[in-house]
């Protein structure tokens, strides 16, 4: 067995014991609830918003009574206005989305590959930091085995920073995702070279329901077809080999034809310099995922600023 598949197979194990501590059931509901808590709050700025804009508007005209029939107006367009929220995209996809490469910036105690990385690890100072720096979104580990990862790291850190969390984890169950989603995620991973067709579709329709983006790995031309035909709006090429850590950032930049424009193409893994950053943004590559670089540097923003080429 290789080591992807024993990950798989103990992460199984984990969630099977977990269903014990939480039935799935609670987890839907737990994971229901914290979408109608999101939908309400955005409503309520939306509300908040549209009767400012609708107010500001009403007082240049100075007239009471055009004031009240607006606001009137604006009430009942806010009421239609929320049920529509579809078309739009999620908080991860639209930060991947935004002008320039962006920078996913990984919170990882340890990996199966390099063993402990951060021997001290303020993960939530770090988010932070990545946050300060420009990070348009966080990766958190939560495979607890291999990673040392937990599901505390994503729930502190999501309920601290104002950027999008995904979450790092080998996702074998949908009753992960409803988890990812009570822990406060806006992402989950669906990695190919684990999941069937049927798992990779459904779960990624799971994570849309319920507000969520996927971010799908493929490794292989294969993996790319079987993440397109499963609907992903993200994919991700993972240039380290799961199955024998080799790393060959040249992976992306070959697959990058492979994927349409209309799908978000995040190059992951093995990401050092500002040469490679630079590489794969010429390639088109929308967003990259980058973790022991940023891990092992002292001070995050200096680090950014370097790989984004800001700094000789
Ligand atoms: O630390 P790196 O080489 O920058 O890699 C980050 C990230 O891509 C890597 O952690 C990763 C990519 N795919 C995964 C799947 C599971 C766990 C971890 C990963």
């Amino acid at each position: 067995m290789n080591i992807l598949d024993e990950i798989a197979a103990k992460t199984r194990e984990r969630i099977a014991q977990e269903k014990r501590n939480v039935s799935p059931e609670t987890m839907r509901r737990e994971a229901e609830a914290a979408l109608r808590h999101e939908t309400e709050a955005a409503q309520c700025r939306e509300a908040e918003t549209a009767l400012r804009r609708e107010t500001e508007a009403a007082q240049r005209r100075e007239a009471e009574s055009i004031l009240q029939w607006e606001l009137a107006g604006a009430q009942k367009e806010v009421s239609s206005e929320t049920g529509k929220a579809c078309g739009v995209r999620l908080p991860f996809e639209a930060a991947l989305a935004a002008e320039g490469i962006s920078f996913i910036c990984e919170v990882k105690k340890a990996s199966p590959s390099k063993g402990i990385i951060a021997e001290e690890f303020p993960y939530l100072n770090i988010a932070k930091e990545y946050e300060a720096a420009g990070a348009a979104a966080i990766s958190c580990l939560t495979e607890p085995y291999w990673f040392l990862g937990k599901d505390a790291y994503l729930q502190e850190i999501a309920a601290q920073v104002n950027i999008p969390v995904l979450r790092k984890d080998f996702t074998v169950d949908e009753y992960m995702i409803y988890q990812a989603k009570a822990l406060g995620a806006s992402a989950v991973l669906l990695i190919c070279a684990i999941l069937d067709d049927g798992q990779l579709k459904a779960y990624g329709q799971l994570a849309a329901e319920l507000g969520m983006s996927a971010l799908v790995e493929a490794h292989t031309e294969e993996e790319i077809a079987r993440a397109l035909a499963a609907d992903a709006r993200i994919l991700g090429i993972n240039n380290r080999n799961l199955k024998n850590f080799q790393v060959d950032i040249t992976q992306s930049r070959r697959l990058r034809e492979l994927v349409p424009d209309d799908v978000l193409f995040v190059s992951e893994s093995g990401i050092k310099t500002p040469q490679d950053v630079a590489a794969l943004r010429q390639n088109g590559t929308d967003a990259v995922l980058i973790g022991e670089t940023l891990m092992r540097a002292p001070d995050k923003k200096v680090m950014l600023d370097m790989l984004r080429g800001n700094v000789v």
